[in-house]
């Protein structure tokens, strides 16, 4: 039993955090060594199984993540931009795997993240079911097959707390677009129309939000031309999804040569 790799969770009592806490104690592949919350929150200094009102589950929430760290073997991420940022360094010193999960990373996070991959694994995505890690694939291959009079648009719904947008699975389908196109997202990316836009731009990859509810998460790639549309789908219902891949992620990586790896890397999907 004390064999097993240990994981922390950050952001423990959110959304996903708790989730996640579900997923690692039913598991009988990993053990939960640790939990970890911002200062000031009222879980810190609790036992988590208690704070999520069910029994103890000998866990206590801290606000201190390199001891928490220090005794883990993988961390298991999914808060907020410059958390995360800072978790990759602490993971990065403990020799932790560092499965980050948090969306609406920019730029300068993305350097510091990578910058910590030199000395530990990490593996990042902004979404880690199966089905979307398939649904990627598939349209990267069907934006290969398809010309620019076929008009890319990603529609994504989620829940109304979410405060990032566009998804991270929408950049992420977005992205895979434009890899199987051959272009810059960058370049081509249209998000957040309002008032008069003007045409539509020969090649853009349009990118639409909603937020309402309590929508988990769906993504549609709409592929649109004259007299036909190709649509493909993804939606989940359930969190459960994201944490039993963030868990899969930590368990494959464990043994890895340092270096930023994504789910397409954990589940052989990569090309
Ligand atoms: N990659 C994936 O498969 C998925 C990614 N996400 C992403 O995960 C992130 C979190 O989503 P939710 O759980 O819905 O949000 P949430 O708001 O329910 O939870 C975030 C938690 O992080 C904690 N937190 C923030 N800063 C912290 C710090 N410095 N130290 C410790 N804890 C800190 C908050 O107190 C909160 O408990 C978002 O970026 C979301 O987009 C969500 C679902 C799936
Ligand atoms: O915030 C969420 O809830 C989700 N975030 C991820 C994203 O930004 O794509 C993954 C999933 O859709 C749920």
């Amino acid at each position: 039993m004390t064999d097993l790799p240990g994981i922390v969770i950050t952001g423990a009592s959110g959304r996903m955090g708790q989730m996640l806490i579900r997923t690692v104690l039913a598991s009988d592949r990993a053990r939960l060594v640790g939990c970890v919350e911002r200062a000031g929150h009222a879980w810190v200094g609790r036992d988590v199984g208690e704070a999520m009102g069910g029994a103890a589950v000998g866990v206590v929430a801290t606000d201190d993540p390199l001891e928490a760290f220090a005794r883990a073997q993988a961390v298991l991420d999914f808060t907020a931009p410059a958390a995360t940022v800072e978790f990759a360094a602490l993971a990065a010193q403990a020799r932790a795997v560092h499965v980050i999960g948090t969306t609406g990373l920019e730029a300068e996070h993305l350097h510091k993240i990578a910058w910590a991959a030199h000395h530990a694994v990490i593996v990042r995505a902004g979404n880690m079911s199966l089905g979307v890690n398939l649904l990627v694939q598939m349209t990267k291959k069907v934006a290969q097959a398809l010309d620019a009079d076929w008009d890319v648009e990603v529609v994504e719904a989620h829940h109304r707390r979410k405060v990032d947008a566009p998804s991270g699975t929408a950049l992420m389908l977005g992205q895979a677009a434009a890899d199987g196109r051959g272009v810059d997202l960058a370049a081509v990316r249209d998000a957040g129309r309002d008032g008069i836009t003007g045409v539509r731009r020969l090649g853009d990859i349009g990118f639409s939000s909603i937020r309402g509810g309590d929508i988990v998460g769906e993504h549609d790639v709409i592929f649109a031309a004259d007299g036909e549309r190709v649509v493909l789908r993804h939606i989940a219902t359930d969190r459960s999804v994201f944490a039993r891949g963030a868990l899969r992620a930590a368990l494959w990586g464990q043994g890895q040569k340092p270096g930023e790896y994504d789910m397409l890397d954990v589940l052989g999907l990569s090309e």
